[in-house]
């Protein structure tokens, strides 16, 4: 029993071989055929495969529905030739069943050991699909993944497409911003722009007509993927059907063995009640004998020969029953016998159709994993080919309106061209009719620069003979300069070269009041009283060029030095000091008060601007050269305030005359 399957399997694997073989070498659209085949019940198979597809009905019918019947050779036939690895597997699993059904009704679950070979060559048959079918869903889900690879890539490409479209819309806004050309520029780069956007349409179109192509193929190629899918589909829901007529199957299976166990206690029950009715005959037939031995010997004489004849047909009677017991017992025994046996096959085929059962319960279990594995890969490529073709809807749709809002931009940038030119020409007609009047206009003035030319000529030689007198006037103006000037400072000299002018300040804001010791101010005198002294020597008077009060403003104080700075710039050497004790005003005077305004600015302030302005009046004739010194003299020392060099910086009295004096 064990050596046979082993034989066998090694076959069944020499069979799955050369199927594999047959099939075409690794040619795999080839091989998915051939297995879908097997699958679905092939209804236009092939003439060799045909034939081979009908034997198993043939050898089943030839022998009147018994796969026990068949004989060795033909079973072996069978499991050699490839007909197993041709047949359909409808057909293997009806010869399953066949075998089963079989077994389990007629044989009593007795398997002949051929058939069981078979039956188990079938068994690892249908396995060997069923691997085979795994085998062709995982090379189905790797197609699938390529594919989905291929779509991503298109995908890609599409995007990049698009992607381009929107860089060539930027390059067109860019080169539509270049609006300030040349008219005759622009309009050529408007012929230009032009070609190019048709150009660029025809592009797009072409562009647009490619996707297309491209989205109506790949909705093909999503259309052929739900065909496949719904073929799958029905594969695995006829496959689910098939096992659950096995297990409909199995279910009549344990009724059939249940009701045999019934059966053989029933016929267990016979016996018990046909064994108590053996003992109650005993019990009576004994009852006779002792009734028989207690009547009198009077009447046993008599009834002797009745009673002897009654008792030979008792004894006959018992002997008949005491065979009829002897009988039953041997029937008892034999159907004991047969109840053992059949109960020993009951457990057998108990045990066997447990085996079955797990079998069967885990092949249910390994075809629902792969069903619900094969569902739900089905189920989740379903969802990403929907994913993609909304994807690719979705990209589509985008394009489409980029191409639409392209077209849009295009149509706006054409009416704008259009516009444009319209006004440029507008532009260009307004200038050319100006240009006109211009022409004409610079016609009429280029005649009356002419007449102007003429005009200007005329007064020109008018001007010249009534520069004559003037030029000569010129001439004699240095001379009646030099006189005025000569005139001018004789007068300074009849005023008086040192001129000494007083002036008294006023009471300091914040000073105590004090009675002032001047007594009279008059024009040139002051007189001012001495209070420690009497009489005559009470009052002294002094006299001065000019005495300015304490009202004067430093305006009139300048007024009366003002001409010897137009003397200065005419030659003249020219000394201004402020002389008194501290706070007398000295500095006011000459300088200024702190944050001097246009008012209050001192002498020097005022001599320079002065200086500088009568110099700039008459710069057409002379040229000054201005320079400042500052010196302090304290102490009878002088010291140079605005050299920085140490050696020259501390002069004495002396040197200053000599130094002074020779520079001015
Ligand atoms: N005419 C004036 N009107 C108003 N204020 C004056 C006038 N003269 C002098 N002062 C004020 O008197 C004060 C003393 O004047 P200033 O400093 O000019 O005296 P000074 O003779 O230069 O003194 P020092 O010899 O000490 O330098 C100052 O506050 C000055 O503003």
């Amino acid at each position: 029993m064990n050596s046979q399957p082993n034989n066998h399997t090694t076959e069944s694997k020499d069979v799955g071989s050369s199927s594999s073989n047959s099939s075409g070498n690794n040619n795999l659209p080839q091989k998915k055929i051939l297995s879908d085949s097997k699958f679905q019940h092939s209804t236009e198979p092939s003439g060799a495969l045909n034939q081979v597809r009908h034997r198993f009905p043939d050898v089943f019918q030839q022998k009147g529905g018994s796969y026990a019947d068949l004989p060795a050779a033909k079973i072996s036939e069978l499991m050699k030739s490839s007909s197993l690895d041709n047949a359909p597997t409808q057909s293997l699993l009806s010869v399953v069943n066949g075998i089963l059904e079989e077994s389990v009704e007629r044989r009593n679950g007795e398997i002949p050991p051929r058939v069981a070979c078979l039956l188990r060559k079938v068994v690892q048959e249908i396995e060997r699909r069923i691997s085979t079918q795994q085998g062709h869903l995982r090379t189905q889900n790797n197609l699938f993944k390529t594919r989905e690879e291929k779509y991503q890539s298109r995908i890609r490409v599409l995007e990049a497409l698009a992607s381009g479209t929107n860089e060539e819309n930027i390059i067109k806004e860019e080169k539509s911003a270049h609006d300030s050309k040349p008219i005759e520029k622009i309009v050529i780069e408007e012929k230009k722009t032009k070609d190019i956007n048709h150009v660029e349409k025809t592009k797009e179109d072409e562009k647009k007509k490619e996707i297309d192509r491209e989205v109506i193929r790949l909705m093909k190629e999503v259309e052929d993927k739900n065909m496949e899918k719904k073929e799958i589909d029905k594969e695995v829901k006829r496959l689910i059907k098939d096992v659950e007529e096995k297990n409909m199957e199995k279910k009549e299976i344990d009724k059939e063995v249940k009701r045999l166990i019934k059966e053989v206690e029933e016929k267990n029950m016979e016996i018990s009640t046909f064994k108590q009715e053996l003992e109650k005959m005993k019990k009576r037939y004994e009852v006779q004998c002792t009734k028989i031995e207690n009547i009198e010997r009077k009447d046993i004489d008599k009834e002797v020969e009745g009673k002897n004849m009654e008792k030979r047909e008792v004894d006959e009677e018992i002997m008949r029953l005491k065979k009829e017991v002897e009988e039953k017992s041997m029937e008892k025994k034999e159907i004991d016998k047969e109840v053992m046996r059949l109960k020993k096959e009951v457990e057998e085929k108990n045990v066997e159709i447990s085996t079955m059962k797990q079998e069967l319960e885990t092949m249910k279990n390994r075809y629902e994993e792969q069903c619900s594995k094969l569902k739900s890969e089905a189920e989740d490529v379903e969802l990403e080919l929907k994913q993609k073709s909304r994807e690719h809807e979705a990209i589509m749709e985008k394009l489409r309106n980029k191409v639409r809002e392209s077209e849009a931009i295009m149509e706006s940038k054409y009416q704008k061209w259009n516009m444009k030119q319209n006004i440029i020409q507008k532009a260009v007609s307004f200038q050319f009719s100006s240009i006109q009047k211009l022409k004409l206009s610079w016609e009429s003035i280029k005649q009356d620069v002419v007449k102007e030319r003429m005009i200007y000529k005329e007064e020109c030689n008018r001007l010249g003979v009534n520069l004559k007198p003037l030029v000569h006037a010129a001439e004699n103006y240095q001379t009646v300069l030099a006189e005025n000037r000569k005139l001018f400072n004789e007068l300074q000299e009849l005023k008086g070269n040192i001129r000494v002018y007083c002036r008294i300040r006023p009471f300091i804001p914040g000073q105590k009041e004090k009675q002032s010791i001047v007594e009279r101010i008059g024009e040139s005198d002051l007189v001012v009283a001495n209070p420690s002294k009497q009489g005559k020597e009470a009052l002294k008077t002094f006299k001065f060029n000019k005495i300015f009060g304490p009202t004067s403003t430093q305006a009139e104080v300048y007024d009366d030095i003002q001409d010897f700075i137009r003397s200065v710039l005419d030659g003249f050497n020219v000394c201004i000091f402020a002389y008194g004790q501290t706070g007398s005003g000295k500095t006011y005077t000459m300088s200024g008060p702190n944050g001097a305004t246009n008012e209050s600015l001192g002498v020097n302030y005022r001599a320079l601007n002065d200086l500088f302005n009568i110099s700039s009046s008459r710069q057409s004739s002379i040229v000054y050269d201005i320079g400042v010194q500052i010196i302090e003299i304290y102490n009878e020392q002088v010291r140079d305030l605005l050299t920085t060099d140490i050696s020259v910086k501390n002069w004495d009295i002396e040197s200053l005359s000599t130094k002074w004096f020779s520079s001015t």
